[in-house]
């Protein structure tokens, strides 16, 4: 469970936006910017490296400001007493000023003896293998390097790696770590994949401002290491701003998710403290019932009712005899009937939140898929309560009316889809879905159609994202391959459904319950193997996992 403050992730886009109006419309030098990232980045390289004075590094610097951030790197470690080798790109003598500036500040440190500064320049314009033997002669008599620094591409790579850079980054290999400036080289910023092959796998990355997607989505978690965020001064106002940009999200930390629980009214009598009402199940599929009821128990709501087929509903008594059971005979496929509708308003029109959907069974038939989908309808035009919309019953939205239905609740919703039952809603909107690559990125999706839908929005993934109905979005702080159960959707539901039951504000109850489960499936894999992890593993930590907070 990390105890670290909330993080923030912005898009290259919106990090450049908030660098440039920083500089142009703020007014804060670039060259002050260049200076305090490096600085930033040479306290962290000082606190992880015990005694730098005795340290050989190497520096890789680009072609750009990432480049530019490297040199200055390199000064600050040479002058706090390391051996520093830089082999720089040719490309840097016609960058951006505060870079070039950077190169001449190197060359114009003067010999000394205790210490060793080597300024390498690689010819990009040169034939490659000559520059790779080139640079390898120069180094030899320097022995194996200490630390390597990733200075050769920021936030403005684009596509796959092209030499030199790629050779560049080679020379890496031989330190012991690696320290990455910003983003290890050759990740795409905003997904985090890798685009062909090389690039840096980096044991820690210094990131400018803020954290960015690769830090968090596709290859990026497993190429990054650590990632500490430096503080270069963007002003709060322009940080603001950039947060607001679809796309940019928030990772809560442990402070944040307890804070959320805490909002809960705990400790009320049960009936006050919140019925949480689970719609679910039918005879083939009782187990969907049976997790999320017990999930939704096991989270605080003080009073679970659930109602279901007669079947599904006596195999819910048999293992939770303290969840009141409201039974409906099946309709011929075993489903529960649209009729069942008004009678489960009726009684359970008090509840503080109503799941609807886990194994209900939709891809049965068409009976079924009739069936259900005036179930569901009538609970999504009809339920005052939030209503959480899980699984089958996301399946069931799959009229644009359906989805009109919701968005015209005067209750909360929450919507957990996994991606293909995402794109199957969206499909159903009959909303044109935006497929340049800025923008089907999990956080801009998850925040758009969280707006368009008017629901909070759980984009189940790795990481999973969260969205509310104005687009603050949330991403889980990882992943757990413990999560990847059968069953671990219906936990987080009944999760989600509990927490909401007891006062949570849907879109933290969301958020809260994601981390619960993340946390229960830490807990489970520090003991077992992750792919023996069950539901109901899950669940037992459940309790644990929220005593932390
Ligand atoms: N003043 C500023 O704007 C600041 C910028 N910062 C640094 O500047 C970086 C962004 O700098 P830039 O926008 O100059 O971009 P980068 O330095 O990330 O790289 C751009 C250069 O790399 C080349 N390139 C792009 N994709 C490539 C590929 N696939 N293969 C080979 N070469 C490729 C481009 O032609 C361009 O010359 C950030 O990552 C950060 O490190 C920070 O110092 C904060 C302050
Ligand atoms: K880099």
């Amino acid at each position: 469970m990390q105890s670290h403050p909330d993080r923030i992730i912005l898009s290259a886009d919106a990090m450049r936006r908030a660098d440039r109006r920083t500089i142009d419309e703020f007014g804060l030098a670039s060259f002050t910017l260049m200076e305090t990232a490096a600085r930033g980045v040479a306290d962290e390289i000082e606190r992880r490296m015990a005694d730098l004075a005795e340290r050989a590094v190497l520096v890789l610097a680009g072609p750009g400001n990432n480049g530019g951030d490297g040199l200055a790197v390199a000064r600050l470690l040479f002058q706090r007493g390391a051996d520093v080798f830089v082999l720089y790109h040719s490309g840097a003598e016609g960058a951006s000023a505060e870079t070039q500036l950077n190169l001449e500040l190197l060359r114009r440190i003067p010999e000394s003896e205790e210490r060793m500064l080597t300024l390498h320049r690689w010819d990009a314009a040169a034939d490659l293998q000559t520059q790779i033997d080139t640079a390898r002669g120069a180094m030899a008599p320097w022995g194996p390097f200490d630390l390597a620094v990733d200075a050769l591409l920021g936030i403005g790579v684009t596509g796959a790696l092209r030499e030199p850079i790629a050779s560049m980054a080679e020379f890496a290999l031989s330190a012991r770590s690696i320290a990455a400036i910003d983003v290890p080289t050759g990740l795409d910023t905003d997904t985090g994949e890798r685009q062909g092959a090389g690039g840096m796998h980096a044991d820690f990355t210094v990131t400018m401002a803020a954290t960015k997607p690769c830090h968090w989505f596709g290859a990026g978690p497993k190429s990054c290491g650590d990632v500490t965020v430096v503080d270069i001064g963007l002003p709060a106002h322009l940080m603001e701003a950039a947060m607001q940009e679809p796309g940019s999200a928030r990772v809560a930390g442990a402070a944040t998710v307890a804070r959320f629980l805490r909002s809960a009214s705990r400790g009320e009598h049960k009936f006050a403290v919140g019925q949480a009402a689970v719609v679910a199940g039918s005879n083939r599929y009782s187990g969907a019932l049976i997790l999320a009821s017990k999930a939704a128990a096991r989270v605080g709501a003080g009073y679970v009712v659930c109602a279901s087929t007669e079947r599904a509903a006596a195999a819910l008594d048999a293992q939770l005899p303290e969840v009141v059971a409201l039974s409906f005979r099946a309709t011929e496929s075993g489903t529960l009937p649209a009729a069942a509708a008004a009678p489960i308003l009726a009684e359970f029109g008090s509840c503080r939140a109503c799941l609807v959907g886990p194994g209900l069974g939709y891809a049965k038939d068409d009976g079924a898929r009739d069936e259900i989908r005036g179930l569901v309808g009538q609970l999504v035009r009809e339920m005052q309560a939030p209503l959480v919309i899980d699984a089958d019953g996301l399946n069931a939205l799959d009229r644009p009316e359906a989805l009109r239905a919701v968005l015209e609740r005067q209750g909360a919703t929450v919507l957990t889809p996994h991606p293909g039952e995402f794109g199957r809603l969206v499909e159903a909107s009959g909303q044109r879905v935006p497929t340049d690559p800025a923008h089907d990125r999990p956080t801009w999706l998850a925040s758009t159609w969280a707006r368009r839908f008017g629901v909070v929005l759980v984009l189940k993934g790795s990481p999973t994202v969260i969205a509310g109905p104005d687009g603050t979005t949330f991403v889980a702080p990882d992943t757990s391959r413990a999560l990847a159960t059968a069953g671990s959707g219906d936990v987080l539901a009944g999760m989600i459904t509990g927490l909401i039951a007891q006062g949570l504000d849907p879109l933290e109850a969301a958020v809260a319950a994601v981390h619960l489960g993340l946390d229960a499936a830490t807990d489970y894999a520090a003991e077992h193997s992750a792919a023996s992890c069950q539901a109901t593993d899950l669940i037992e930590r459940i309790a644990t996992a929220l005593h932390r907070y």
